[in-house]
């Protein structure tokens, strides 16, 4: 996986190249359980994650926040009991960036060592 850094956050640049299609066909493989949404004419990648409870919950969503913030790269985050709603978008941008599915699959690692997952 490819070592980032605030600094190489180079998906935080308006000026930053979003996935091609087929680049995004390949990328989206690698994480089969995420969605992509369209909201406001642009592309997010999304995925849900259950818990036993908002403790949980919130730790799952503090654990994600803590891997965002070593690269400068930030997730919508939506807390609820039992539930994790995680987006990734690179919202300078306004689309999606080969690092928002490299977020995505750190996600997932994050989620598969997280405790009261249901
Ligand atoms: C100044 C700062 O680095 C930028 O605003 C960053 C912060 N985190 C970010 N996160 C995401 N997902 N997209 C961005 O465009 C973005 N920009």
């Amino acid at each position: 996986m490819t070592a980032l850094s605030q600094a190489q956050c180079e998906a935080c640049r308006a000026d930053a190249p979003k996935v091609s299609d087929e680049e995004l066909a390949e990328l989206i493989k690698e994480i089969p359980d995420w969605n992509i949404e369209v909201r406001d004419g642009h592309m997010e990648l999304e995925r849900v994650f259950l818990f036993r409870t908002f403790k949980h919950a919130l730790a799952f969503s503090n654990a994600v926040g803590a891997i965002a913030e070593e690269v400068g790269h930030h997730p919508a985050l939506l807390t609820e009991w039992g539930k994790v709603t995680v987006t990734w978008w690179s919202h300078e941008m306004k689309g999606l960036h080969r690092n928002d599915f490299i977020m995505a699959a750190r996600t997932d690692v994050v989620a598969s060592n997280a405790e009261g997952r249901k």
